[in-house]
């Protein structure tokens, strides 16, 4: 062959290379650019796309500026309940001389949800399943989608969710100021009465009857039978509270979360939480976090339609067994969940 011949083969070769390197690099570039405009997409199940928050507004963003005139108003109703919880540390702290500071053991109650910039404070008998079952589809990445689908025994297994105290000391400090920080409660007797039915009432909670039933009917109960004292399943609610009042109680232990304060499981007074969720109002203020967190057109809270949930007439029966004495005592130990969260004295009270 020619030497002219074979140096134009070779020229075109090199064009060719060259043409594919561009159009190679170019296909790239358009990825990249494609990535930048969609950060991390996921598809759930019901068709919509769910994009993380990088680029969008933050949950607290939209807490403290809303754009949109309707959330205006229910901003300034969380406002309120977030002065309620600053004016009462305030109080409590100007009375009180107990002071301590927060280590990472007391941050168990904090679930964290990076994808969203949100931690919740979780607090037994008030919906924390479904809360749980909602922060398991948040933090899933496209694994759950339907909330119900998560059986109630998983929602409860520590190892599905991250917790605030898993972090280092720099992580928590992070989060706990650029994420929405939000805790639900519920008026502090309904809530005792919620989790005496549930602990004590119901035959298969075995666990409890053996772990603080037996010990209840050994303090309270004159005469306990013997098979009392072994099943320690008929705890009454007088002896529930007199083992709530007695001061040997919590010098032996921290209450069961099930019955402990709000005030000692989540740290209102040291932890600014941006949203305070009401029990009464729980599935609007529910979705009210969800719509926040920039989800809220595709997951919502929960319905439930439960007969048998614990009213205010309930536990005001619950309570016509209760000597005056041992109802004032009572109140002293949830007062302040109380008055944080603007509960009022209950009218079936009868304080000394
Ligand atoms: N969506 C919705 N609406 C209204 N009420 C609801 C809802 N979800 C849960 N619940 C009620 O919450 C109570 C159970 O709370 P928890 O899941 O935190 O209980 S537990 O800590 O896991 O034992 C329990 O209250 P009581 O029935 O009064 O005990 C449930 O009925």
């Amino acid at each position: 062959m020619k030497p002219a011949l074979l140096e134009v083969m070779r020229m075109n070769r090199i064009c060719r290379m060259v043409l594919a390197t561009c159009l190679g690099s170019f296909i790239l570039v358009i990825f990249y650019f494609q990535s930048m405009l969609h950060p991390v997409m996921r598809r759930n199940p019901f068709g919509v796309d769910i994009c993380c928050r990088k680029g969008s507004r933050s949950p607290l963003q939209e807490l403290y500026n809303p754009i949109q005139l309707e959330l205006s108003n229910t901003a300034v109703l969380h406002q309120m309940r977030r002065d309620q919880v600053t004016d009462t540390c305030r109080a409590n702290s100007a009375t009180s001389r107990k002071r301590r500071v927060l280590t990472p053991s007391d941050l168990k109650h904090l679930v964290v949800d990076e994808d969203h910039e949100l931690i919740y404070c979780y607090v037994p008998k008030v919906a924390c399943t479904n809360w749980k079952r909602i922060m398991m589809v948040l933090t899933g990445r496209g694994k759950y989608s339907d909330p119900m689908e998560i059986p109630a025994n998983e929602a409860h297994v520590s190892a599905n969710l991250k917790t605030l105290n898993q972090y280092s000391i720099p992580e928590i400090n992070h989060r706990l100021k650029s994420y929405m920080k939000f805790l639900f409660v519920r008026e502090p007797f309904e809530r005792l009465v919620s989790a005496y039915r549930n602990k004590f009432t119901q035959k298969y909670n075995t666990s409890f009857h053996k772990r603080y039933g037996t010990k209840i009917i050994k303090r309270q109960r004159k005469n306990a039978t013997q098979e009392a004292l072994r099943r320690g399943d008929d705890v009454k609610f007088e002896e529930f509270v007199a083992y709530l009042i007695d001061p040997h109680t919590q010098r032996e232990e921290p209450f069961n979360e099930h019955w402990q304060t709000v005030y000692s499981l989540c740290h209102p007074c040291h932890i600014h939480y941006d949203l305070v969720g009401k029990y009464e109002t729980l599935e609007e203020d529910s979705n009210y976090v969800l719509q926040l967190a920039g989800v809220g057109s595709y997951l919502k809270f929960p319905t439930y339609a439960k007969s048998t949930r614990t009213t205010d007439e309930m536990t005001t029966e619950f309570f016509q067994n209760i000597s005056s004495e041992h109802q004032t005592q009572l109140y002293e130990v949830y007062k302040l969940d109380f008055l944080m969260f603007n509960y009022s004295v209950p009218s079936y009270l009868k304080l000394e």
